[in-house]
Parts: structure tokens; C-alpha cells; sequence
């Protein structure tokens, strides 16, 4: 019997989508979500589909049908025809929402399947992977639903290996009673991951109460956490519940922890230890059972060292970690965020978007982030915002990126009025050059010379040229 190498593509998907740049970007997404198992071809249109149905067999087709009308001109006729050149290969019609009577004609045609616009890799893996399922081609194509892992994960959104540990690390806690202490950068998600262990626990019935530790000014932090009887202080007119008693049979979660007064660490941790609370001006004590989730982007080892922190209460806290990787840990999950992102601010702006340019799309998955995924969301919120429609291009991306001062390299602006531009003489404009990429490896000439594809002597023999011009000018 001769043994299948596992890398090796099982299948072959035919994509049909008019718009070139964008078949790029689904047909790379679709690639590496579908993990590489499947030879992706793209046809620009019906004809060019055809042709290739002639040459070669293709296990699933992807039909754009806004694209076949240079085959036939109703859409229902054009994949009754491909259908029958695929020759027995699972067929998946593709309509924009607001088509769906193409879409139904589509399946009236002998379509085995059809999705809605904007195509989302691992969505799209995922129901490539049902569809061959139920086909009975899930073993043979090697895309068994179950081997994809979660595109989406209550309320998270994300395929790499990285967060499926997260995910499973959140089914695996979120049963229990025991704290929870999250770590990870801003942006990275550390709410929406407090979100999903009280979701996910037999807590969910009741309240989830979150306090930001950073947000509240000191001196109220406890009346806020704990609550405060009727006259304690001036303006104290009604006894109020604080966050915890609020949280009783739920989850507290306490966001920010690093930054919460020593002195109130202290009642916190008899809070844990006991299970009871006194109110702000109250002598008695209150049972209250809260599961306490608690979060910080601050290295808690460190606020330990500086005597910010108090070691026991950690200790006490720190029963189950959680650590969210920074997105640029996670490259494959920035398409699909971003994705995500422009299909959910698209339909809130009643505009239309198919996607990102592949240029835009491998910008985007290798810068730093240092936002994480808060400042890709509000990137592309921009991006939904200021561009009217279609496929997010470079110069969008550009003009929306100068805002925030992010991600793009900031270009010098248009100028408003018409000027000859200033041109300066070639050693000028060569030495700019040099000394940019010179400054962009920290000063390295070496490293410089390498990206520049020159030599680092032709570098210092070409500095002392331009010392001696600029001398003689
Ligand atoms: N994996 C993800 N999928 C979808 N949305 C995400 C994901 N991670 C973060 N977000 C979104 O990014 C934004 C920031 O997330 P969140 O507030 O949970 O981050 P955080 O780590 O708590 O940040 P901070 O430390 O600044 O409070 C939110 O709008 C959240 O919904």
C-alpha cells in the first residue's frame, strides 16, 4: 500500500472570480485555512473556466456568479454548464447578499452549495469541509471539518495554533470555580476572553461584573468593589451594592489589577480568603460567592519586585493563567480579523467591500502591531469609514493609516498646489537612499549594504564621494 504524504495537496479547488486581485487574496486565505491540502487554481471568469474544466479535474469549484456573464448571460445557465464540465466535483455558487434569487437559481442549476459575500478563508475552509462531508469526500480530499480547528470561538476570532491553545485552555477552566488571571498586551483580547469563561461556565445565568481597576479613582475603588451603607461619607445617601455583591453566583472581574491601591490588595485578599465583604461604613459582614477573573498587560512578576503588587495575593489569584499572544505572534490570524472586521463595519455602513489587495494583504500581516487586534479593528473601521466600497487598495490604505500613525510608514502628504517638484542632482537623490536604508538597520552598514544588494566598500567608497562634492558645492 503505498503511504500518502501528508503535505502533499489532496485535491484541487478551481476558483471562478472576476476580480483579480481579490481572487488572490481568497484563493491564499482559502490556502491557509484549508492548511495547505488543497492546489488552488483561479479563473478570472466563465470562459476561462471552462478551459480549465476542459484541461484539468477539479474537485471543488468556487463560482463567483456576478462573473460568468461572459459565458451566459443568466447566471443559472452559466453553472448548469460548468456543472457539467466539473464533472462530479462539489459545486459552491458564491452570491452577494442582495442576490439571493441568483443564488437559489444557482442550486436549481445543480449547485451543491452557495455562500453570501465577502468570502472569509477559515469560514469558508470550514463549510468546504462540511459540504465534503456530506458528500462523502471529506476522507478522500483529507478536509474532515473536525482537522480545521476553530476560525471562532465565543466571541474570538482566530485559526492559528496559538489561540486553538487559548480556546482550549477557556473550555478547559471555564468549568471551574477557581481564579483566573489573564495576562497578555493591550488589545490582545483579555476581556473578550473574561466574556467567554463566564459564558462558557455554569456561571452564565448570572451576572458577569466587570471594574476597571485603572478607570476608578482611588478613594472610590472601594465603595465600588464593595459597597457602601447609607451615611458612611458626605454624599453616601442610600446603602449601594459594590461590584462583588453585584457579581454573587457570577463572575467578578477585576480588569487592570496591577494598577489597584496596596491597601485595598490587602481587603481583597481577605475577600478571597473568606468569602465575605463589609460595606464601606458597615460593621457586619456579607457572604458573596463570585468566581474572580482578574487581568493585567503589566508583567506581574515585576509590580511583585517593585513592591506594587502584593506576592500573596497573587498567589491566590494566579490559579489558572491565561496568556493572549500578541497578534504579530500570530500572523495568520491578522487576514482573518481584518476580514472580519470589514464584513461587520461594511453591513453597519450599508457599504460594500470584497476584500484587500494582496500588497495590502502582506503589509498588514507583517507589521508589529503593537495595538494588537484594537488597533487593526480600528484601522479597518477607519478604512470602512473613509472608502466608499470595493477592494481596500494600497493608497487607501495609506490615507487611512496617516491617521493613526500606524501601520504604513507615513508618506509626505499631496501638495494642494501644483509645484515642479525639485529635482536633486543623482548623487543627492543616491545618497538618500543609502543613508535611509543605513538608519533603517540602526546605523548597520552591513546590513544595509545586503538589503541594498551592494557591497558595504562600494557604501563607505560612495560616503567618500559625497563628502568631497559636497565640499567642492
Ligand atoms: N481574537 C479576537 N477576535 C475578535 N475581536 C477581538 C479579538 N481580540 C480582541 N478583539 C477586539 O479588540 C478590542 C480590544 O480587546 P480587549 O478590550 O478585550 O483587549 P484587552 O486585552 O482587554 O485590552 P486592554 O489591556 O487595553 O484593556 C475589542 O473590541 C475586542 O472585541
Amino acid at each position: 500500500m503505498q503511504n500518502r504524504n501528508d503535505s502533499e495537496p489532496h485535491g484541487r479547488l478551481l476558483l471562478i472570480d472576476g476580480d483579480e486581485p481579490h481572487a488572490q487574496v481568497v484563493a491564499e486565505t482559502l490556502g491557509q485555512s484549508l492548511g495547505g491540502r488543497m492546489r488552488i487554481a483561479v479563473a478570472a471568469g466563465g470562459r476561462q473556466a471552462v478551459e480549465l474544466l476542459r484541461d484539468t479535474g477539479f474537485d471543488i469549484v468556487l463560482a463567483d456568479l456576478s462573473c460568468l456573464r461572459d459565458l451566459c448571460e443568466r447566471s443559472d445557465d452559466a453553472v448548469a454548464r460548468l456543472v457539467r464540465l466539473a464533472d462530479g466535483a462539489l459545486f459552491v455558487a458564491v452570491s452577494d447578499g442582495a442576490s439571493v434569487s441568483a443564488a437559489v437559481g444557482a442550486m436549481r442549476a445543480g449547485a451543491h452549495d452557495y455562500v453570501v459575500k465577502p468570502l472569509n478563508g477559515p469560514a469558508m475552509a470550514a463549510r468546504i469541509g462540511e459540504l465534503a462531508q456530506r458528500h462523502g469526500k471529506g476522507r478522500s480530499l483529507s478536509i474532515e471539518p473536525q482537522a480545521q480547528g476553530r476560525s471562532d470561538y465565543a466571541g474570538f476570532i482566530g485559526a492559528s495554533s496559538a489561540m486553538q491553545f487559548v480556546y482550549e485552555q477557556i473550555g478547559r477552566v471555564a468549568t471551574s470555580s477557581a481564579p483566573v488571571f489573564i495576562t497578555g498586551e493591550s488589545g490582545t483580547g483579555k476581556d473578550v476572553c473574561a466574556e467567554a469563561l463566564h459564558e462558557e461556565g455554569p456561571r452564565r445565568d448570572k451576572r458577569l461584573v466587570a471594574i476597571n481597576c485603572a478607570a476608578i479613582p482611588r478613594d472610590l475603588m472601594e465603595s465600588e468593589l464593595f459597597g457602601v451603607a447609607r451615611g458612611a461619607f458626605t454624599g453616601a445617601h442610600d446603602d449601594r451594592k459594590g461590584a462583588a455583591e453585584l457579581a454573587d453566583g457570577g463572575t467578578l472581574f477585576l480588569d487592570e489589577i496591577g494598577e489597584m491601591d496596596l491597601s485595598l490588595q490587602s481587603k481583597l485578599l481577605r475577600f478571597l480568603q473568606t468569602g465575605t465583604l463589609s460595606r464601606v461604613g458597615e460593621s457586619g459582614v456579607r457572604h458573596v460567592d463570585v468566581r474572580v477573573i482578574c487581568a493585567t498587560n503589566r508583567n506581574p512578576m515585576q509590580l511583585i519586585s517593585e513592591k506594587k503588587f502584593r506576592e500573596d495575593l497573587f498567589y491566590r489569584l494566579h490559579v489558572l493563567p491565561i496568556h493572549l499572544p500578541p497578534l504579530r505572534q500570530r500572523p495568520t490570524d491578522i487576514m482573518v480579523l481584518a476580514q472580519h472586521f470589514l464584513a461587520r463595519y461594511a453591513a453597519e455602513e450599508h457599504k460594500h467591500f470584497t476584500g484587500f489587495t494582496p500588497d495590502v494583504a502582506s503589509l498588514l500581516t507583517s507589521a508589529e502591531w503593537k495595538g494588537n487586534v484594537r488597533q487593526l479593528q480600528n484601522l479597518v473601521r477607519r478604512l470602512v469609514v473613509m472608502c466608499d466600497g470595493g477592494t481596500i487598495t494600497m493608497p487607501m490604505l495609506v490615507a487611512a493609516d496617516i491617521e493613526s500613525r500606524g501601520v504604513v510608514t507615513p508618506v509626505e502628504p499631496t501638495p494642494r498646489v501644483e509645484r515642479r517638484p525639485v529635482i536633486l542632482p543623482m548623487w543627492q537623490q543616491e545618497q538618500r537612499i543609502i543613508e535611509d536604508a543605513i538608519a533603517s538597520f540602526g546605523g548597520n552598514v552591513s546590513l544595509a549594504a545586503a538589503a541594498l544588494e551592494i557591497s558595504p566598500s562600494t557604501i563607505y567608497r560612495k560616503r567618500q564621494g559625497w563628502a568631497e562634492m559636497a565640499a567642492a558645492s
